[in-house]
């Protein structure tokens, strides 16, 4: 919702895709979900940007290393700038039409980790992350309190074993 607010072209084309393909008077279902690649593309993005679980607990390379011929490089993978154009911003268009998924396949994108330890409750949570948001997207507008614009939004994370805001965000919905 922080980079929704923080981008408001991204949170206007969210709620056309939610109003053209589930229509303005419907709740949106679990069904709907694989007809919103720009609502997938969001969560994907920001799974990218702010993953929840950012050192794969103790899978993290803390120096770059070669196994088997393969090198892991040092660091955070979603913000590779060899791999990810412009990877500080907050862009869901880079997921549109392309292949990269989040489920273990795409080595360049791990929010759940993979192989055999791969996070099991993987599939429960992008249920929920969709339907959480689109619901949030479609159901209401959104503003920010008190005059409080865009750029000036709070965006520290506080580190730990998960990602979190360091603050709050408040935000004012009103039913459409
Ligand atoms: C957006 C939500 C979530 C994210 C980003 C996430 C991410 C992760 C990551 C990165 C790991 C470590 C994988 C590895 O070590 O390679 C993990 C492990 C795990 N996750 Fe999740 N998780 C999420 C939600 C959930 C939910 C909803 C459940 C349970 C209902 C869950 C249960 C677990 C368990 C039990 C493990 C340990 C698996 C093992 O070590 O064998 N997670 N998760």
């Amino acid at each position: 919702m922080t980079e929704l607010l923080r981008n408001s072209n991204t949170l206007a084309k969210a709620k056309k895709e939610l109003d053209q393909i589930i229509g303005k008077d419907n709740h949106l279902k679990e069904s709907d979900v694989p007809r919103l690649p720009y609502l997938t593309a969001i969560v994907k993005e920001t799974l990218r940007l702010h993953p929840p679980t950012p050192l794969l607990l103790p899978r993290k390379a803390t120096t770059d290393v070669e196994i088997h011929g393969f090198t892991i490089p040092k660091g955070a993978i979603g913000r590779d700038s060899t791999t990810w154009d412009d990877p500080n911003s907050f862009m869901p268009e880079r997921f549109l039409g392309s292949k990269v998924d989040v489920k273990g396949n795409s080595f360049e994108l791990l929010p759940f980790g993979a192989g055999r330890r791969i996070c099991p409750g993987q599939s429960l949570a992008l249920r929920m992350l969709h339907m959480m948001l689109g619901s949030l997207v479609h159901g209401f507008d959104w503003e920010l309190p008190d005059g409080l614009k865009p750029e000036m939004l709070d965006m520290e994370e506080k580190f730990g074993l998960t990602l979190q805001r360091a603050k709050p965000l408040f935000a004012v919905p009103t039913v459409k």
